[in-house]
């Protein structure tokens, strides 16, 4: 099974290949448009920018399944703060499903610089001083002390929209 994954940032790809372990699946990285802002705000909009690359990546090549992952940031209904949240999509043409990761709170001044137009990763990297950190454990793996990463995180998004393509409850 080919499998593409919407992204050039690594720990997308090594999510998607964690998610699909021990199936056949040779996965290759296609750098594709999300479509929506580089920071995405709102469940809808890191949605829609998670089936825009699923879409992209499968018409990017010779794909059985087209994988997105985006990171955005949301409010919650009921919850205090600005929330980290992760979707993922995964297509294979004909059928589309979605899957959400971990919703981790941001501290109140990384939530401040965001909600004034900045994008997470570069902020996260301005406050810790460091470079990169979005494509290694991610603001996930900082802001809960390591128990989990970016790349886990990413996985368990990804199981959510993999799920229906192996399970036969979901038949259609
Ligand atoms: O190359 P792409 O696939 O775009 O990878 P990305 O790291 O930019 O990831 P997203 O576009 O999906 O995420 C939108 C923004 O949120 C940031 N972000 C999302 N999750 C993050 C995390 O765990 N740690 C740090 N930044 C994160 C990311 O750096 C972007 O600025
Ligand atoms: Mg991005």
């Amino acid at each position: 099974m080919y499998v593409a994954v919407g992204s050039g940032n690594p720990v997308k790809r090594d999510a998607t290949e964690s998610a699909l372990e021990g199936r056949g699946a040779l996965v290759e990285a296609e750098p594709v448009p999300s479509g929506v802002s580089e920071q995405p705000f709102g469940e809808e909009e890191t949605v829609q920018g998670a089936r825009n690359r699923a879409h992209n990546a499968l018409d990017a090549g010779d794909y059985h399944l087209g994988v997105g992952l985006e990171g955005g940031v949301a409010h919650v209904d009921g919850a205090d703060g600005l929330f980290l949240i992760m979707w993922a999509a995964a297509t294979d043409g004909d059928r589309t499903e979605v899957g959400s990761g971990p919703r981790i709170r941001l501290p109140d001044d990384i939530a401040d610089r965001v909600e004034a137009g900045e994008e997470l990763g570069p902020v996260m990297d301005d406050v810790l001083d460091t470079s990169g950190v979005a494509e290694n454990q991610g603001a996930a793996g900082v802001l809960t002390d390591g128990i989990i990463d970016r790349e886990s995180a990413l996985r368990q998004a990804l199981a959510g929209a993999l799920g229906p393509f192996f399970v036969a409850y979901y038949e259609e």
